[in-house]
C-alpha cells in the first residue's frame, strides 16, 4: 500500500517536472526564439499569454493595451504569438478586401457546439463569404427601410416612457439601463418578430435578458481569451461544450433557452404567415432570413439550426453595440463642459425637422452633419468593441506597415487604442465632434477630416465588416434626434456615474471620460440623466 503511493507520488513528481520545464522551455522560447521576438511589450506578457487573460478576465484589457501602446510604440506583443498595432496604414494591412488573413480561434470558442455556425464565428475565408451573401439579402435597404420602423416605434414609446414628470426635471435615469431594454425591444421585434416590450413598467420575467447576455458575453470572453486556447478548442468537441453548459451560469442558460423559444414561436408564425398577402406580413430582419435564397442554387439560404444560430448572433452584434454608442453620445453631450455642444446640437435638430416624428431616413437626416459627428465622436471614445478583433494570418504570410509577418500569427488593431491615436486626431482624448466636419470658422479642413476618417473604423471594413451598420445608423441618429428633438437633457446634477474615477487607475480616473468594461463588446454604466418637455 506504502509502496504503491510512493509509486504514484513518484509518477506525480516526474510529470510536474516535465510540465516545469515545458513551461520553462516555452517562455525562453518564446522570448528568444519565435517568429515575433523582437515586437516590444512586457517581459511575462511576451512569454506567456496570463497577463492578457488575466486583463480580459478583469475586464480592463483595452486599458492596458492602450497603456503598452503609450510605453511601447506603435507595435507591440500583448501575447506570445500576438502582434498589434496602433496605425491607419496598419489597420488597412491587416483588414482590408485581400489581406491575407482569416478570423482567428477566438471566434471558435463562442460556438456553443458544432452546430452552433454563423457568420461571425465562420473562420474559413470562403464559408464566411457564402455566408456572408447571404445575410447581406436580409440588409438590403428595403429591409433596412421596412426595419425602421419598427425602430421607431419602439424609440416613441421609449421616450414617453423616460420623462414622469411632464412640468419639471423627470427622476434621475441610469441611462444604461433604460437604453439595454430599447434596444432589446428593438432586437427582438426584428430578430425574433415579437417585442419583448422589457422596457414598459411592470414586471416581466423577460428584463433580465439584457443582463443575461451581458452574463453570456463575460462568460465565453474569459474563454476565447485563454492562454490556452488550442487546448480548449480541442477539448470542446470532446466533452467541455457539454461541461459549459453546465456550470455556465444560470444568465447563460437563461438566454440560452430564451433565444430557442424565441425562434420556435417565431417559424411558426413565419409559416402561417406564408398564406397572407406581403402587405399583411410581418417585414422583420427573421422574415428576410426565412425567405432568402440561395443566389447561386435559388433553394431556401437557411435550414433551421442555421437560422437559429444566425437570430442568436443578430440579437447579440445589435443589441449591446449599438447601446454602447447610444449611452456614450448621452454621456458625453450631458458632460456639464460640452453644453454649448448640446445646444448647438439641439437647435440643429429643432430648426431642420418640424417634429420628432418627422426624423426618418431622408436628405433631412442626411443634412444632419452635427449630429452624425456628435454620435461617430463618442463612438471613437467608446467604441463598441474595445479590443482588437483578432486575425490568424494565413499561409504565403502577410506584410504589415512594411514588416513581414508568417502564418500563424494573430495579428490586430485595438479600435479604443486607434481612437486614442494622438498622431492621427491630435487632441485624442478630447470630445470634439467639430473634427469630423470641415469647417472654415473651427479650422477643420478636408485633410484633417480624411486623416481621423483613416483612423475611425467603428464598423470595420473589409470582408467581415458589419452588416447591420446602416440599421445601426438609422438607430442612433432617431435615439439622440428624437429625444433631443423632444426633450431638454442635463446630467442628474453632481452625478458622475458611468464616469472613471481615481481608484480605478491609469486611464480610467477621468469622470469626464465614459468608462468600459471590456467583454469582447463594452460594458458600462450611467450616466444618471434628466429629461423634461422642451421649453422652445
Ligand atoms: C452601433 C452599432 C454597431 C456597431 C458599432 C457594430 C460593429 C461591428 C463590428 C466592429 C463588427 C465586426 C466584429 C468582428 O469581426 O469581430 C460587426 C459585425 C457584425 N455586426 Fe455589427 N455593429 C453594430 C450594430 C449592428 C446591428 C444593429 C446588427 C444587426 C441587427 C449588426 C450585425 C452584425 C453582424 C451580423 C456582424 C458579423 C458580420 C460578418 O461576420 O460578416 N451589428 N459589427
Amino acid at each position: 500500500m506504502f509502496g504503491d503511493n510512493l509509486q504514484y507520488l513518484k509518477i506525480g513528481g516526474v510529470l510536474l517536472s516535465l510540465a516545469i520545464v515545458h513551461i520553462f522551455a516555452r517562455f525562453i522560447y518564446n522570448i528568444f526564439f519565435h517568429p515575433l521576438a523582437k515586437v516590444p511589450g512586457s517581459l511575462f506578457a511576451r512569454a506567456s499569454g496570463i497577463p492578457s487573460w488575466w486583463h480580459a478576465y478583469k475586464g480592463d484589457r483595452h486599458i492596458w493595451l492602450w497603456q503598452l501602446f503609450q510605453i511601447h510604440g506603435p507595435k507591440i506583443r500583448p501575447e506570445p504569438n500576438v502582434v498589434l498595432f496602433c496605425d491607419p496604414e496598419a489597420y488597412r494591412d491587416i483588414y482590408g478586401n485581400k489581406s491575407n488573413v482569416q478570423r482567428s480561434g477566438f471566434y471558435l470558442a463562442w460556438r456553443r457546439n458544432p452546430k452552433d455556425v454563423h457568420t461571425l464565428n465562420e473562420v474559413d475565408v470562403e464559408k464566411h463569404a457564402y455566408r456572408r451573401k447571404l445575410l447581406n439579402v436580409s440588409f438590403t435597404d428595403k429591409s433596412v427601410r421596412a426595419a425602421s420602423k419598427f425602430v421607431f416605434r419602439h424609440i416613441d414609446r421609449w421616450n414617453e416612457l423616460i420623462v414622469d414628470n411632464h412640468d419639471d426635471w423627470s427622476t434621475p435615469v441610469d441611462f444604461t439601463k433604460t437604453v439595454e431594454k430599447l434596444v432589446f425591444d428593438i432586437s427582438g421585434d426584428l430578430c425574433f418578430g415579437k417585442s419583448f416590450e422589457t422596457k414598459e413598467p411592470g414586471d416581466n420575467p423577460l428584463k433580465i435578458i439584457p443582463h443575461s447576455i451581458i452574463g453570456f458575453m463575460k462568460f465565453y470572453y474569459a474563454i476565447a481569451r485563454s492562454p490556452f486556447l488550442d487546448l480548449v478548442l480541442w477539448l470542446k468537441p470532446r466533452g467541455l461544450n457539454q461541461l459549459f453548459e453546465v456550470i455556465s451560469p444560470p444568465s447563460v442558460k437563461y438566454f440560452n433557452k430564451f433565444v430557442h423559444d424565441s425562434v420556435t414561436e417565431r417559424l411558426q408564425l413565419q409559416q402561417e404567415q406564408r398564406q397572407k398577402p406581403e402587405a399583411e406580413q410581418r417585414l422583420d430582419i427573421f422574415h428576410f432570413l426565412c425567405e432568402a435564397k440561395d443566389p447561386d442554387t435559388g433553394l431556401p439560404a437557411y435550414d433551421e439550426q442555421a437560422l437559429r444560430a444566425e437570430a442568436s448572433l443578430l440579437v447579440i452584434a445589435g443589441s449591446d453595440t449599438s447601446a454602447t454608442s447610444l449611452t456614450a453620445a448621452m454621456f458625453y453631450l450631458s458632460l456639464p463642459s460640452q453644453a454649448h455642444r448640446l445646444e448647438k446640437l439641439v437647435k440643429e435638430l429643432r430648426t431642420t425637422f418640424q417634429s420628432a416624428e418627422d426624423i426618418v431616413i431622408g436628405p433631412k437626416l442626411t443634412s444632419c452633419v452635427y449630429l452624425r459627428a456628435c454620435i461617430e465622436e463618442a463612438m471613437r471614445l467608446s467604441p463598441s468593441g474595445p479590443s482588437e478583433l483578432p486575425r490568424l494570418v494565413r499561409a504565403g504570410g502577410i506584410t504589415i506597415m512594411g514588416d513581414y509577418y508568417p502564418a500563424g500569427i494573430v495579428v490586430g488593431t485595438s479600435s479604443f487604442s486607434n481612437g486614442r491615436n494622438e498622431r492621427v486626431f491630435g487632441d485624442s482624448y478630447v470630445y470634439r465632434p467639430e473634427r469630423w466636419i470641415v469647417d472654415e470658422a473651427t479650422q477643420v479642413t478636408q485633410e484633417d477630416v480624411d486623416r481621423a476618417r483613416a483612423g475611425f473604423h467603428p464598423f470595420l471594413t473589409g470582408p467581415g465588416n458589419c452588416v447591420g451598420r446602416n440599421l445601426a445608423i438609422i438607430e442612433l441618429q432617431a435615439a439622440v434626434g428624437r429625444t433631443l428633438w423632444r426633450y431638454d437633457m442635463r446630467r442628474a446634477p453632481g452625478s458622475t456615474y458611468g464616469g472613471g474615477s481615481p481608484e480605478l487607475g491609469w486611464g480610467q480616473r477621468d469622470p469626464d471620460h465614459y468608462r468600459l468594461i471590456d467583454a469582447y463588446v463594452a460594458v458600462h454604466n450611467g450616466p444618471m440623466l434628466q429629461f423634461r418637455k422642451k421649453r422652445v
